[in-house]
């Protein structure tokens, strides 16, 4: 039921797509339904549009169903990002980055006018943080980036358990060439103050809350879908 539901939430997000928009794609098995889709409607109207694609398996999934591709460096301004999402709340922000992806789709969705996240019901919480907050991290240093961010979160009183994402016995590298630390954080309270001190850490190349970057999002439950936002 649960893919269905990403599908559905995919169709609906493709009505917002005009021709010679310039796209971003984001990542994941919600984001790859848009794609597969998206190439579909390429394909039957011959729909002109280009795509940045947020992750290498993205590109090539883009590649594979004749969605065209091009890069930041060739279009800097993207008209719309529709991605997917690990937790999305009603003010429209997001934890991002449960497959790894957090680095690219954060430049690509600020790098877009508007960003629209795709998601089944599931998703949908009252309060960010039951899912595990993603943080990329370079290895460079990677004890000392663990024990900054532990004592930040230690000082603002909240407690976790702090995992490398591993990749069967090896740490999980992004495409990027990072690390990522997965934090248990139960609830979080004020993900504004969290994501900018976050951000202060030198070894933390990026974090996965995103706010202030979701401008709508189509949440998908079996009785329709609920739209947030503006699509
Ligand atoms: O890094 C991965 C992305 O942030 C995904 O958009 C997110 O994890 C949601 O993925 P899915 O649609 O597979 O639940």
């Amino acid at each position: 039921m649960s893919d269905e539901l990403k599908r559905r939430a995919a169709k609906r997000a493709l009505q917002a797509v005009r021709p010679g928009m310039k796209l971003g794609l984001g990542t994941g098995s919600t984001a790859e339904h848009f794609v597969r889709l998206l190439g579909e409607r390429i394909a039957a109207e011959s729909l002109e549009v280009v795509c940045v694609p947020t992750s290498e398996a993205t590109r090539n999934l883009a590649q594979e169903v004749g969605v065209p591709i091009t890069t930041l460096e060739h279009e800097p301004a993207l008209d719309l990002t529709v991605d997917g999402a690990d937790e999305i709340d009603s003010q429209l922000r997001l934890i991002k980055g449960g497959g790894g992806a957090l680095l690219r789709e954060k430049i690509v969705a600020s790098a877009s006018t508007r960003m629209i996240v795709i998601a089944d019901e599931s998703k949908h919480v009252g309060t960010l943080g039951r899912f595990p907050l993603p943080v990329e991290v370079v290895p460079f240093g990677l004890a000392a980036t663990r024990r900054a961010i532990v004592s930040l979160l230690g000082a603002r009183g909240l407690s976790t358990s702090l995992e490398l994402r591993q990749k069967g016995n090896d740490p999980f590298v992004t495409d990027n060439g990072n690390y990522i630390f997965d934090l248990k954080l139960g609830a979080i309270d004020e993900p504004e103050r969290l994501a900018a001190d976050l951000s202060k850490i030198p070894g933390v190349v990026e974090h996965g809350l995103f706010i202030g970057l979701c401008s709508g999002a189509v949440i998908a439950a079996p009785d329709g879908e609920e739209i947030l936002g503006q699509l």
